[in-house]
């Protein structure tokens, strides 16, 4: 079975550390393809200046060159907050033969039992928990998903002999990059001296005035 992708996120904006994390992750399970959802409403944030739209199209601008990379705008069509439980209903009626993984860094993970309906989440896919700077460098597994845990190197087959149902842990580090510290050096510097985003998305940025106090 083909192995999908899906990454969610608030986006605001998409850095070069969401990107380095895809790319290894379409590496080692050899994803047929990675499906960026950028969230209209995050669940536990506050609701994001920068509209969902602009979050959006930053991602396509980024990803452009990535032939494996597509973004679905399917959370920027409903209401209330973009639970990832619902999206994940909707694409499993849309792919319903396929194996689904959910990619979510690692404190994220850690923060997993406060999402809505967390523990039906592995019904609908696999997932898949990637290392982040200054968390633990070791998976701290949720004692419900304790029988569902699978080493690295046997996830890419696993997680194609099933639609769903198991975890992963994969201990690359993306780049030390945060939205957070984006948006503060964009409130704070001259707009050309940003690192850690891709150039196209620093245009845009710029050209629509975002991030500017
Ligand atoms: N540098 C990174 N390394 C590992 N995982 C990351 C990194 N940046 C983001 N992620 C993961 O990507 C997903 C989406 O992240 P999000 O869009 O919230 O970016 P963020 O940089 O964490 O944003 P913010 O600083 O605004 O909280 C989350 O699961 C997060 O854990
Ligand atoms: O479903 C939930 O309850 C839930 C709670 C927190 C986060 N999420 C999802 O996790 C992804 C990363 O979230 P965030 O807030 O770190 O950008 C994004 O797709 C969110 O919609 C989902």
């Amino acid at each position: 079975m083909e192995i999908i992708g899906l990454f969610g996120g608030t986006f605001n904006p998409i850095h070069n550390g969401h990107l380095a994390l895809a790319l290894s992750v379409l590496n080692t399970l050899n994803c047929s393809h990675i499906r960026f959802l950028p969230a209209a409403i995050p669940p536990h944030k506050a609701i994001p200046a920068v509209t969902a739209q602009h979050r959006a199209n930053m991602v396509q601008l980024a990803i452009a060159d990535h032939p494996e990379f597509i973004l679905d705008t399917c959370e920027l069509d409903r209401q209330g907050p973009s639970y990832t439980i619902e999206t994940l209903h909707l694409l499993r009626n849309r792919l319903p033969d396929q194996a689904l993984c959910l990619i979510i860094g690692q404190d994220s993970y850690l923060k997993l039992p406060s999402w809505h309906r967390w523990l039906e989440l592995l019904d609908y896919c696999h997932l898949l928990v990637v290392h982040r700077a200054d968390t633990e460098h070791k998976l701290q597994l949720h004692a419900e998903h304790e029988n569902r845990l699978v080493d690295i190197a046997n996830a890419a087959e696993r997680f194609a002999e099933n639609t769903h149902g198991f975890i992963s842990y994969l201990p690359v580090t993306p780049p030390d990059i945060s939205s957070t510290r984006i948006r503060e050096a964009l409130a704070h510097a001259e707009i050309a001296s940003i690192p850690g985003i891709p150039e196209k998305v620093l245009h845009y940025i710029k050209a629509n005035h975002l991030y500017q106090s």
